[in-house]
């Protein structure tokens, strides 16, 4: 039994006033209480909304960033908001393309997608990050649901290249989101499940090919298809720098016609990242964030807090 110490004298009056070591655990207290209650309007605000995280590579770094992700994504499903996780894992991929000594590089923020290396993409991706963010969220209950861009027609995806120092670059097996299928994932939603979506995308103009799709732009399509109340992105730095490396130039907020603008001047990783936020935005996404996944429990920050941390881009 746990009991709450009466600090009222039998007199009535109340003798605490004198102690300090009681007024700092009331004043303690207090801010609890007050960090609480500011999520109210959000807990109001996105009540029954679908959020989607995307999970980049860079964030899920440690066990312990891992675990308190799936804890903030398990927390907003049980405050009831409806969230979907989409995840990357760049530098997962990297790595294991490194073990199995075949080569690979990025043009303009996309990987250069060899068959081979496509392989590789799918088996990290589908085959082992998807699994351990479903695994960590299950082990709160069975609430987690793997998919892939590839499941029941969820993404429709088309070759693409990207142009670099003006001249156009053949990116290999890689892909845009074309079109989104919503149905499996909301099926899932519906069910009371997270659903966890791995970036790969079937090529519409060749059946049976797999293409590899830069995470970011996956989890917009899928928020602007879902018509998501908000899309959040984890990565590996604050938030986005209007003068990156200046570290006084961190964005709390971007407008989308802002954004545009300052989208040129941007370095390789942020331009996928950025446009991203844009595309979702353009969609009819009221909000797209960028924050720092290195931050223990970023994402409730984020969506329970007035300030929130990190760069949010909104229409205007
Ligand atoms: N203007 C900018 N603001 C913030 N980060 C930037 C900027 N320009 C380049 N970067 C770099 O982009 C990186 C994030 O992109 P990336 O490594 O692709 O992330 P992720 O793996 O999370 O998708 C940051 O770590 C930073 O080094
Ligand atoms: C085309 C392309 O570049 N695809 C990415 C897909 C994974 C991804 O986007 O992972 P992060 O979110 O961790 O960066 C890649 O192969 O690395």
């Amino acid at each position: 039994m746990t009991t709450v110490t009466d600090d009222t004298a039998t007199d009535g009056t109340d003798t605490d006033d004198t102690d300090t070591g009681e007024a700092a655990e009331r004043a303690a207290a207090a801010d609890k209480a007050a960090t609480l209650i500011e999520s109210l309007p959000w807990l109001k605000t996105f009540h029954d909304r679908i959020i989607v995280v995307k999970f980049g590579g860079n964030a899920m770094v440690s066990e312990d960033l891992q675990r308190t992700f799936a804890e903030d994504i398990v927390y907003l499903r049980y405050a009831g908001l409806r969230p979907v996780v989409v995840h990357g894992g760049g530098p997962q991929i990297s790595a294991m393309l490194d073990r199995l000594g075949i080569e690979s590089e990025f043009r303009g923020g996309f990987r250069v997608t060899t068959p081979e290396a496509m392989d590789v993409v799918r088996m990290v991706l589908t085959g082992q990050i998807n699994r351990d963010i479903v695994s960590n969220i299950n082990k709160h209950g069975p609430l987690a649901a793997g998919l892939s861009g590839e499941d029941a027609g969820l993404f429709q995806g088309r070759k693409r290249g990207a142009v670099v120092d003006g001249a156009e670059v053949d990116l290999g097996l890689v892909g845009d989101v074309i079109g989104v299928n919503p149905e499996g994932v909301l099926a899932q939603l519906d069910a009371g499940r997270i659903p966890v979506v791995s970036s790969i995308a079937p090529d519409i103009d060749d059946p049976g090919q797999a293409l590899n799709v830069n995470a970011d732009a996956a989890a917009a399509a899928l928020a602007v298809a879902l018509g998501a109340a908000k899309l959040v992105i984890l990565t590996d730095v604050a938030g986005l720098y209007s003068d990156w490396p200046n570290r006084d130039s961190l964005l709390s907020k971007i407008t989308a016609p802002e954004l545009r603008e300052l989208l040129p001047s941007l370095e390789s990783g942020m331009i996928p990242k950025m446009a991203a936020c844009l595309d979702a935005v353009d969609g009819g996404v009221p909000k797209a964030a960028i924050i720092d996944g290195r931050v223990a429990h970023s994402i409730l920050l984020e969506v329970f807090t007035q300030s929130g941390i990190g760069t949010e881009v909104v229409p205007a």
